[in-house]
């Protein structure tokens, strides 16, 4: 079995794959500055809740946009699992990487080209809805043309409520009107609204600017809220960057 650790900004999901299927997932915060005991707290209880046996597992790849956890989390499994994960940001792969600084590139965005392109099998725009909205291109020969990287739904809500005295937070979620009739429902439809008409407009944006068609992948925290909204979604997959990171890892293994 395979474990994978994706680091984001607001949550380090974990993975076991069993081949290629995964058969378990845990969610846990990025808080703090944890030690390699304090995540082995969190995470062998949760790998001993679904009785997996520890010797099973025979490799490890670990992704991280937050420093601070690479360290620690290379510790657990080194010292937890007797295994020495690879850092996907070392990883070598073979996507083309047109950009200026490849080495600035956040390991879950490749990891989301690299299944965008597994999956499409075409030309692809892929979103990512997490802390950040990271919208990115890979095309059908795996050239990684760039991105755009926005404040997420919940980061842009939160900046507006932290700014904002009269304001408070609120669910965001489709409005029944696009008019709110109270703070709650204007700014749940105001943030809302924002969103899809932002990711529709950016979205015909690159196809004019690249003057070809492109398949369309969404997955993160908040894909699920704004899916339906989006115009032409190919495919839906919350679990892109961990499949991402279980390819990276079979072409470094
Ligand atoms: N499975 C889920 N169901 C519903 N909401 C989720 C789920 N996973 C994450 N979220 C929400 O999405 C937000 C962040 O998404 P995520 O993609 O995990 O961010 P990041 O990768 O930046 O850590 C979280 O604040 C959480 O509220
Ligand atoms: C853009 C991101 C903040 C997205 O993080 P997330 O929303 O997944 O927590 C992360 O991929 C990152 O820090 N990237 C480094 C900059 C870059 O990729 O160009
Ligand atoms: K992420």
């Amino acid at each position: 079995m395979l474990l994978v650790i994706d680091a984001g900004n607001t949550n380090i999901v974990i993975c076991l794959f069993n081949d290629d299927t995964i058969i378990a997932k845990w969610r846990i915060a990025t808080l703090n500055q944890y030690t390699e005991d304090e995540y082995a707290g969190q995470i062998l209880p949760l790998l001993t809740l679904l009785n997996i046996d520890l010797t099973q597992i025979n490799g490890a790849i670990i992704s991280s946009v937050v420093r601070r956890t690479v360290k620690p989390m290379s510790a657990f499994v080194k010292k937890y699992l007797k295994l020495t994960p690879l850092i996907a940001k070392d990883c070598m792969h073979d996507v083309s990487l047109k950009i200026e600084q490849p080495e600035e590139l956040g390991s879950d965005i490749l990891a989301n080209a690299i299944a965008a392109n597994d999956l499409a099998k075409e030309n692809c725009i892929f979103l990512d809805f997490g802390t950040a909205l990271v919208i990115g291109v890979i095309t059908k020969e795996k050239e990684f043309l760039g991105a755009t990287i926005s404040p997420g739904i919940k980061t842009a809500h939160s900046a507006l409520i932290s700014k904002a005295d009269l304001l408070g937070h609120t669910n965001i979620s489709k409005p029944k009107h696009i008019l709110g009739t109270n703070t709650a429902t204007a700014i749940s439809s105001g943030i809302y609204t924002f969103y899809v008409c932002a990711v529709n407009g950016i979205l015909s944006m690159i196809r004019r600017e690249h003057e070809r068609d492109f398949k369309t992948v969404i997955t993160g925290g908040f894909a699920s809220i704004i899916q339906n909204e989006i115009e032409s979604v190919d495919f839906y997959d919350p679990d892109l960057t961990l499949k991402g990171l279980k390819l990276l890892y079979d072409f470094n293994k």
